[in-house]
């Protein structure tokens, strides 16, 4: 009876490794984004937004968003993994800002304020940026942002009276993928009739194009995966 299991074991690497090779980007992914995560966390009792923060305050020259940024970078690729949009998607939304001068802009999914950062920079003199984060702790701002915290669902219905935002000229979309639909639905429904929305992963695009059937233009950022 042993040699049976151990047989079938055995039959079972050639199909393990397989798995592995073919999907080692997720592996690796999965290692560092919740294996060394976790163990960071134990070993150092604050989270790792926290770590990233204090690496970003002893590293980068203060007010300067470019090398703010690039210290961002530089934790993500040296050191652990954040799920911000990183800087080859994010010359791609530098683009969209550039191109489209918006003078509202919205943000779904402010965690450590990365894109924040990156689309403030951009704007033009007198712009706004309201950027929505309901996990309190995931917050940053700057001198044109304006943070919100809370879910979207609640935000967005409040907007107009509560933060005085009557438009959007911009939405990015970077929060759950699952709340992308709803979010501009609600967000048609509350007086953006045509925004130009950013949904974070391209494969959204589609179905929000396909299925909302309202007047907004949506332009996704690539689905690969950005952060190593
Ligand atoms: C992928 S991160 C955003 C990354 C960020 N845009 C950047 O590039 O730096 C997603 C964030 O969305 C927030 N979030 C998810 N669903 C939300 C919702 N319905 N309302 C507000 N925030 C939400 C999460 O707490 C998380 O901090």
């Amino acid at each position: 009876m042993p040699q049976l299991y151990s047989a079938i074991a055995l039959a079972f690497i050639p199909f393990l490794v397989t798995l592995i090779i073919r999907y080692r980007h997720y592996f690796l992914l999965f290692y560092r984004a919740v294996l060394v995560r976790r163990l960071q966390d134990c070993l150092t009792g604050i989270s790792r937004e926290e770590r990233a923060f204090q690496y970003v305050l002893t590293h980068a020259i203060p007010g300067d968003p470019h090398h703010i940024l690039e210290t961002f970078d530089q934790w993500c690729y040296h050191c652990e993994y954040l799920s911000n949009v990183g800087p080859h998607k994010g010359k791609i939304l530098d683009r969209l800002i550039y191109e489209n001068t918006p003078l509202t802009v919205l943000e779904l999914g402010t965690y450590c304020g990365y894109a924040t950062i990156l689309m403030a920079q951009c704007l033009p003199m007198g712009a706004r940026l309201y950027t929505v984060e309901m996990d309190p702790r995931n917050a940053a701002v700057a001198e044109k942002v304006e943070l919100i915290v809370g879910a979207s669902e609640e935000v967005i219905p409040q907007l107009k009276e509560k933060h005085s935002l009557l438009k959007a000229d911009f939405v990015f979309m970077d929060h759950w993928k699952r709340c992308y639909l709803r979010d501009l639905q609600l967000l048609e429904a509350h007086g953006n009739q045509r925004v130009l929305c950013c949904p974070q992963r391209r494969e959204a695009q589609s179905p929000l194009n396909l299925s909302h059937g309202g007047q907004s233009k949506c332009s996704g950022l690539p689905a690969a995966a950005e952060s190593p």
